[in-house]
Order: structure tokens, then sequence, then C-alpha cells
């Protein structure tokens, strides 16, 4: 699929997949930056891009510096939509509770996927069909101890205090 994108940063190269069956395609920092513990950071990649309609750009952090230097993204995954002509961004985070991450422009931080998107008609109406789930979540599934909580957090008769 082509996907059209401006660069505007000319010296970084575009997102690119690293093997061939990538998913994600990386996305590098157009700035120096350094995140102490805890810290977030809105970082620019330097490109816009034109998602196909009936797409979108997924934002979803890398694995090998989530595991190395705890960086992750705050809002995993960001959603490009494909009417947005800004500037890509990543709001990472360091997770590390110690040591802080330093990044120099052009490092990969983050990869993109492309993927399609069903666009829902929001129809309302009075009750909705029954299901074998029903209103269950949370854990409702889990074992007796996940179940006791879900009851006690979604009834208000038998909270605890
Ligand atoms: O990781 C991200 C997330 C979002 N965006 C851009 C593209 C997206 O289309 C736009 C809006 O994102 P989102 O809808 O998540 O943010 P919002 O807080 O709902 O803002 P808005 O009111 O502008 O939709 O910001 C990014 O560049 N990177
Ligand atoms: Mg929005």
């Amino acid at each position: 699929m082509r996907v059209e994108v401006v660069r505007l940063d000319p010296e970084l190269p575009l997102p690119a997949y690293a093997h061939p069956g990538d998913a994600g395609a990386d996305l590098l920092t157009a700035v120096d930056v350094t995140l102490r513990p805890g810290e977030r950071a809105l970082v620019p990649t330097g490109i816009a891009l034109a998602v196909p309609f009936g797409h979108v750009a997924l934002v979803h952090p890398r694995s090998g510096l989530a595991a190395r230097h705890g960086l992750s993204i705050v809002n995993t995954p960001g959603t490009v939509d494909a009417g947005y002509r800004g500037e890509v961004k990543v709001l990472l985070v360091n997770l590390d509770p110690v040591e802080p991450v330093e990044l120099r422009r052009g490092d990969r931080i983050a990869q993109l996927v492309v993927q399609r998107v069903e666009l829902a008609d929001f129809a309302e109406v009075e009750s909705l069909p029954t299901s074998a789930r029903g209103a269950g979540g949370y854990g409702s599934t889990g074992g007796f101890a996940a179940a006791q909580q879900t009851a006690q957090t979604t009834d208000p008769g038998k909270a605890s205090t």
C-alpha cells in the first residue's frame, strides 16, 4: 500500500521495515533527548504522513528498548488518523526507576504499524442482543480471588470499606 510521506527533516530517512515481513516500520527521533527516570516527552519524528482513508497508523513501542532501558510509550499504541497531516510524534516515557535514557537524533524510537480499520456506523438502540459473556469483564473469567475482587469493585453493595 502506498503511504505518502513528507520528510520535515530532509536529513532523516523514510520509515523503513528492518526485515521482509515485519509489521512495524521504525520511526526515528528528530532530536536529541534525555529522559530521566519517570520522565516523558513528546518526541518529533521528522515525518508527516497521509495514511489512506480506511486505514490507521499505530505507534508501538520497540521491545528491545523496553527490555533494555524501560523505554515505553505513554499512550501505546498511539493513533495516527488518516486525516492527520501534522508531524508524527511519539510520547515516550522512561519507566526505569534509576537510569536515564539518552537518545540521539536518528535513533530508532518506535515502530509504525499501518492497518485497516472498520469505520462504525453507531446506531442507538433500546437494548443489546444477549451474549454468553453478558456484562462480565475485568477478570470475570479468572480464578476465585479475581472473581471476588471483580464482584467487590462492580457491586457497591458488596464493597469493603
Ligand atoms: O502517538 C501519537 C498519537 C497521536 N498523534 C497525532 C496523530 C493523531 O491523528 C493526532 C490526534 O491523536 P489522538 O486522537 O490520539 O489525540 P487526542 O488527544 O484525541 O487529540 P485530538 O483531539 O486532536 O484528536 O495526533 C501522533 O502523532 N502520535
Ligand atoms: Mg482524537
